[in-house]
């Protein structure tokens, strides 16, 4: 099976129907990324099936929720080589997508993927998460804020729920066992102003992996001496 397939397959399993023009930028997006991996370190998923369920499917998860419907502001914390904010943009165009990264290099790449995709309201920025969200301009100004891969769940729910605005949601992509870290996040989640609401298991298809999704409601402000500098979040977590 050629590597498209599996893509346009797995999608159309979650529920998702592909159309040609968001199959072309899947392509495009996925030849860029084997090119510019070959010269700055992106992904160590390089083979084209893995790179389909891995990144592609996976990043369409949080879909399933069903919190991404209709004009949201979303900012993806670490997004690496964009996952998973820029697949959910190529197929769901009307998301108003902030990626964010602390390595200018990878910033760099997701400028070049925007731009020869041709994709419109997302931007890349380059910088942490947990200055970024000091600034007025992005704390608390989002519907979702979403990672996957960058820090334990006290950790990024530092990073991560000061950028939420009240009602809104931050989910944590996570592997499958979930519990332990769960509760290592009480604390934090809570003073954060965050409440934990749900937790989705899913078996990407063509695959017997299972991830989950940890679906955590704002429903308080975040204190203002919060994140804290220095890098404490990840030295010192909540
Ligand atoms: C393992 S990669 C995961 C990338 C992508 N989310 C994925 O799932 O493929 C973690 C990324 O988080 C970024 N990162 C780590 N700490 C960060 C911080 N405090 N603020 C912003 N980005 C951060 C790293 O530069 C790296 O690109």
């Amino acid at each position: 099976m050629s590597s498209i397939e599996t893509l346009i397959e797995g999608s159309k399993s979650l529920g998702f129907e592909l159309k040609e023009e968001e199959i072309n930028k899947f392509i495009e997006y996925k030849k860029l990324l084997k090119e510019w991996n070959e010269k700055i370190n992106i992904t160590s998923i390089t083979d084209d099936i893995e790179i389909d369920i891995k990144h592609f499917i996976d990043s369409l998860t949080p879909l399933l929720t069903g919190l991404f419907n209709g004009k949201k502001k979303i900012i993806d914390i670490g997004t690496g080589g964009g996952f998973p904010g820029v697949p959910l943009k190529i197929i769901r165009n009307e998301l108003d997508i902030t990626l964010l990264d602390s390595l200018n290099k990878r910033i760099t790449f997701l400028n070049e993927v925007i731009s020869s995709l041709g994709l419109k309201e997302i931007e890349a920025i380059h910088k942490r998460a947990e200055e970024l969200s000091r600034k007025e301009e992005y704390r608390e100004q989002y519907d979702i804020c979403i990672s996957r891969a960058v820090a334990s769940l006290n950790t990024l729910s530092e990073y991560c729920i000061p950028f939420v605005k009240k009602g809104g949601y931050f989910i944590s992509m996570k592997g499958p066992d979930v519990e332990g870290e769960l509760k290592e996040s009480e604390n934090a989640i809570k003073i954060l102003g965050g409440k934990v609401r749900d937790k989705k298991i899913i078996t990407l298809p063509m695959s017997e992996i299972n991830h989950s999704l940890i679906i955590i409601e704002k429903v308080k402000e975040t204190p203002t001496k919060y994140p804290r500098a220095g890098g404490k979040p990840k030295k010192n977590p909540l």
